[in-house]
């Protein structure tokens, strides 16, 4: 048996009288592929905020990569990744001055900045880019050097927020490559996308629907159990009948 990395049992989180995300069981283990799937509104953001030690749950348990969500948030925070296209690169910085910056924050010593930034300027192919400003970047080489930030510290488990909205199919497959890459080196991936055919890459996958997990197995299994053919079929089943969203 792998070993476990997120483990969530009941997890709850309640606003006043509204349950935002309810009694949330899920176990995630070393080097996986997760996708966390739900409509809007389903509580996707909200779950995602407990597991990064950023939002204290309500009610429930829950550890992430062996740490408590209430009690250890820092021991959290420094052994995950995240990137989400909220939160990303200094626009107004070089390539390599957001390498050098997010790697003082991840509180790499000045050798392993070096040898890290050149690691992963070759890595991306971005040898010409990296004196250039990050605004200058078309999105999709923005997106896969974010990604590549948020595991400079080598974290166990590295959280995905939409990661690649806003880019054609080609550049989504490209930054996939870079998924599949981190999980065969033992990071576990946790990715929540609206995309389904990037649902389809992941090893198994929950679908939240109005704030509790309605299903959660690998892609195939799913579609086997619905008698569908594809996920995207899967999702309009269990979320047509939601009722938050928009
Ligand atoms: N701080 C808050 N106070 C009150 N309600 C909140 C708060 N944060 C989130 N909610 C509500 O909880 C529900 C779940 O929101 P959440 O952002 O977790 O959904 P989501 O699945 O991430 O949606 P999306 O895909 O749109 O980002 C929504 O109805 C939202 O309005």
């Amino acid at each position: 048996m792998s070993e476990t990395v997120i483990h969530a049992e009941n997890l709850t989180k309640r606003f006043g009288d509204f349950v935002a995300a309810n009694a949330l069981t899920l176990e995630v283990y070393k080097g996986e592929i997760f996708g966390f799937l739900g409509a809007n509104g389903a509580g996707k953001t909200t779950a995602m905020r407990m597991f990064c030690g950023l939002s204290i749950p309500t009610s429930g348990k829950a550890t992430i990569a062996g740490y408590d969500v209430y009690r250890q948030t820092d021991l959290i925070k420094k052994n995950i990744g995240y990137m989400s296209q909220k939160f990303s690169l200094y626009e107004d910085l070089t390539v390599l001055e957001n390498i050098r910056f997010f790697g003082g924050i991840y509180e790499l010593s000045n050798a392993q900045l070096k040898s890290k930034s050149d690691e992963l300027i070759t890595q991306l192919g971005l040898q010409h880019e990296a004196k250039k400003l990050v605004s200058g970047l078309p999105l999709g080489w923005k997106q896969k050097l974010s990604f590549s930030v948020a595991l400079l510290h080598q974290p166990k488990i590295v959280f995905l927020d939409e990661p690649t909205g806003g880019v054609d199919p080609v550049t989504r497959r490209q930054f996939w490559d870079l998924i599949y890459d981190a999980a065969d080196k033992g990071v576990t991936i946790f990715v929540t996308t609206h995309y389904m055919d990037e649902a389809e890459y992941c090893n198994r996958i929950s679908i939240m629907v109005d704030g509790k997990i309605e299903a959660l197995d690998s892609p195939g299994n799913l579609k086997k159990h619905f008698q569908v053919d594809s996920m995207h079929e899967v999702f309009y089943q269990l979320a047509r009948g939601a009722k938050r969203g928009e």
